[in-house]
This record gives C-alpha cells, structure tokens and sequence, in this order.
C-alpha cells in the first residue's frame, strides 16, 4: 500500500512543517535533507509504498530544482515546494511532471498541501474515465491523470463508455471531448438520467475554445468545462472541489441513513433498501423484528453505558449474520432484518438460531460479564408489501414477548 511521503527539504524549519502536514495525513514521512539522501531514500524504498515526493527547490547539493528532475525522473509523483511563492520558480518547476508547486507562506496554503496529500491518497481508489475518438486528447489526459494517482478508464465510443461506467462503480468522474457537439450532449444527456451531479462528475472538453459550447454542455449536464491543452494547475483545483463536493455529499447521506450508536443502518435507510431491493417477480420473502428482552433492566442496573455496549455487540452479530440482508437498528432495543427469496422453513430456522446466539452472547463491560435474550416476531409472505409485513412481525413480537420472551413466533403466508 502506498503510504509513504518522500520529503526533500534542507531548510531544518520547512522540513519539520512538511513532517507534521504529512503525519497529520496519516502518511509516513521518509525524511531527505540533500539530493544525495532523497537517491538513497529512494532506492531503499519499495515503488509501491512510496504515494508522493514534497520536493524543495534549491539545496546545497542540488541548487537549481535538480531534485524535482530526479523526482519526476524515477516516476514519484511530486510536489514542488518552496518557502513563499515564487514566480521564478514556478515558471521553472512547471516544465517537469509535478502534480503540482505549493509556496507555504500562509495557513490557507499550508491547509491546500495537507488536502491535497488526503486527495493524492484518495485519488488511488478513484477512477476517471476519459471519453474521446482522438488518440492524443486520451494521451494528454492520461498523462495527467496518472500523474495524480487517478485510476484510468478510456473509451472511445458513448457505448464503451456506458459499459465501463456499468461494470466499474470506482468511476466519480466522466471527461467528455466535444468534438462531436450533438453525440456528447447526447451522452451527458444520457448518464444525467441514472448519475446526479452528486454521484458522477462530468467534464466537457474541447481544443476549440466556444463560450457556446461550454455552455450548451453545462445545459446538457455537465458539471464543468475545460479548454485542451490544460491549464493544470487550474484544472487540479477544479477537479479538487468536485471531488470534494461529491465527498461531502456521500458523507452526508451516509450520516443520514445510519445510526450512530451501531454504525447499522437506520430506519429510514431500511425502507429505501428494502424497496430497492424487493424482488420485482413474485416470491417467498421473509421480515422478522428483533427485540432484546428487559433491556430497561440491564441499564438501570449497569447503566446506560452498559446498555450501549450491549446495543453494539447485538449489532456487530447481526451484521455478521446477516452481511448480505437488508438489516437496521429500528430505534431504542429494536431491529429488524429482510429477506428476499428464502423459504419459510429457512427463515424460521435462520430466526431460532439468532435467538440462541444473542443468547450465548458474552458481552464484557468493565469486567462485568452482561447476557441479554431477544424476541423475535417473523413473518414469511408470499409477494406482500413491506409494510404489511412490519405489521404481522409486530403482531408476532407481541406474541413472543406473551409467551415469556427468548423465542421466536412467526406467520407463514404462502
Ligand atoms: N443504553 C441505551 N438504552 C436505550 C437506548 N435507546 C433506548 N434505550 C432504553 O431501552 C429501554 C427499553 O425499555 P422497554 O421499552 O421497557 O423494553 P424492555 O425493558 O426491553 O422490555 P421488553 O421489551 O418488554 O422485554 C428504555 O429504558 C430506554 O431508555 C440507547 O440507545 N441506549
């Protein structure tokens, strides 16, 4: 796994500030003070540990950005950096394959690098796949893109593209070429009815400048647009946010629909599951609500705390029962579990022996061992709706607790 952080700085007080930046990114510094150590850093590194090189300009042994050629030179994606920004530098620096050149003269600046080292390791996982018919708009991209640690898809046709978005879900980001304007509105069109701008960003780009075309593409669905050849330093920002943007929001809908004791998740998240997923064809399909017995008593007598820890390893065993159902934690000591296509004999006996197993459960709390017993109201159906279901589950719950709790009482309608 590539972690480590190649940093080639001489001045004694950058380089601690790059050490800190990098350890803050959970990225594991290989410390250089000359162009000598970085060659033996180097070739005492693996190539697939090493994400990226923060490079200085000038050192004793190395006075003119000699270390960033010998960076680029050996494939490490690098970072330029000097104290303040420099124009002289820049114009220098950017004639090799940085990543990109960061002046650390401010807070905001000092912050740019720390995100763009969580971007660079980030950016491993993520892919971009670039839509083109032009051999050498695919190789420009391509360039740029490994440069940042991007996975890369191509395609040359709007169906390649469709197939590869299909069977890699690793895509976030769509670089269309606009050179034939209505088959590209068309696509973007296309990927807006199943990818909203919060899934997939979708990139237009063209060698012929056009404020119309630009926009005309934005209209269609796009996200942004881009003049070829890049401006990369500008392009790098831009697809920063984007891919921030489409972070923030996953991030947000992940916090939405889980529930923030178990980390299971949430009712609401239940339902769109199990809708989603509800065999379109009629078929056997099973829902069981799971209520732990006298959970009132475990916190008053152990505490509230104790009735967490119990509420948490419940979970822990459903999720590992049940990996591949729909499961929630409903609220309070209830949860609830769906399954499609199963048997009405499999799904009673898949119930009992959850119902012996949250019973052997040895729950450690502060050297206090904890057991809890469970009800479990199932019902097995044949092509109902999911609420329909809840309702008989319930029906069942109440049932099992009647009947003196730690069981399982179910109704078959098929
Ligand atoms: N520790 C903890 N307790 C919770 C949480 N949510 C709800 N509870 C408690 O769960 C308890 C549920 O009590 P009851 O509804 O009486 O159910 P019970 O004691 O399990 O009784 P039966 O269901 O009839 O067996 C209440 O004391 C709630 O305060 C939580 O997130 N953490």
């Amino acid at each position: 796994m590539q972690h480590q952080v190649l940093i080639v700085e001489s001045n004694t007080q950058l380089a601690r500030l790059l050490h800190k930046q990098v350890i803050q990114a959970g990225l594991e510094p290989l410390m250089a003070d000359s162009m000598y150590a970085a060659k033996k850093r180097f070739s005492d590194s693996l190539p697939e540990s090493l994400l990226c090189a923060l490079v200085g300009y000038a050192h004793p042994d190395a006075e003119c950005a000699e270390a960033i050629a010998f960076t680029t030179g050996v494939a490490v994606p690098t970072i330029a950096i000097s104290e303040k920004m420099d124009g002289a530098i820049h114009k220098h620096v950017m004639h090799y394959d940085i990543v990109d050149y960061v002046g650390l003269e401010n807070a905001q600046t000092i912050d740019y690098l720390y995100r763009l080292l969580l971007r660079l390791n980030k950016n491993k996982r993520i892919g971009v796949l670039v839509l083109s018919e032009i051999r050498r708009t695919r190789q420009e991209c391509k360039n740029w893109l490994q440069r940042h640690s991007f996975r890369l898809y191509e395609a040359i046709t709007p169906d390649q593209a469709h197939a590869l978005l299909l069977a890699n879900n690793d895509i976030q980001i769509v670089m269309v070429d606009t050179n034939y304007e209505d088959t590209c509105s068309r696509f973007i069109a296309d990927l807006r009815k199943v990818y909203t701008k919060d899934d997939l960003a979708i990139v237009g780009m063209s060698h012929k400048p056009s404020n119309f075309v630009a926009a005309h593409f934005i209209k269609c669905g796009a996200t942004d647009f881009f003049t070829l050849p890049f401006n990369h330093e500008e392009f790098l920002c831009r697809v920063m946010q984007m891919l921030e943007s489409i972070e923030h929001v996953a991030l947000i809908r992940k916090t939405a629909n889980t529930d923030y004791l178990t980390g299971l998740p949430n009712r609401r998240h239940f339902f769109f599951s199990v809708n989603k997923r509800q065999p379109a064809h009629i078929s056997t399909q099973a829902l069981a609500i799971i209520d732990l017995d006298h959970f009132k008593h475990i916190n008053d007598t152990y505490g509230h705390d104790a009735g967490d820890a119990v509420l948490k390893n419940v979970a822990r065993l459903l999720a590992t029962e049940f990996e591949h159902a729909d499961i929630a934690r409903f609220g309070g000591e209830e949860f609830c579990v769906y399954l499609p296509d199963i048997a009405v004999d499999d799904a009673i006996a898949t119930m009992q022996s959850l119902c012996q197993k949250v019973a052997a459960l040895h729950i450690d709390f502060n050297n206090t061992v904890l057991r809890v017993t469970t009800s479990i109201g199932l019902t097995v159906a044949y092509n109902s709706n999911i609420e329909a279901m809840l309702s008989k589950a319930d029906a069942m719950l109440y049932e099992a607790k009647n009947g003196g709790r730690n069981q399982v009482r179910y109704n078959a309608e098929c």
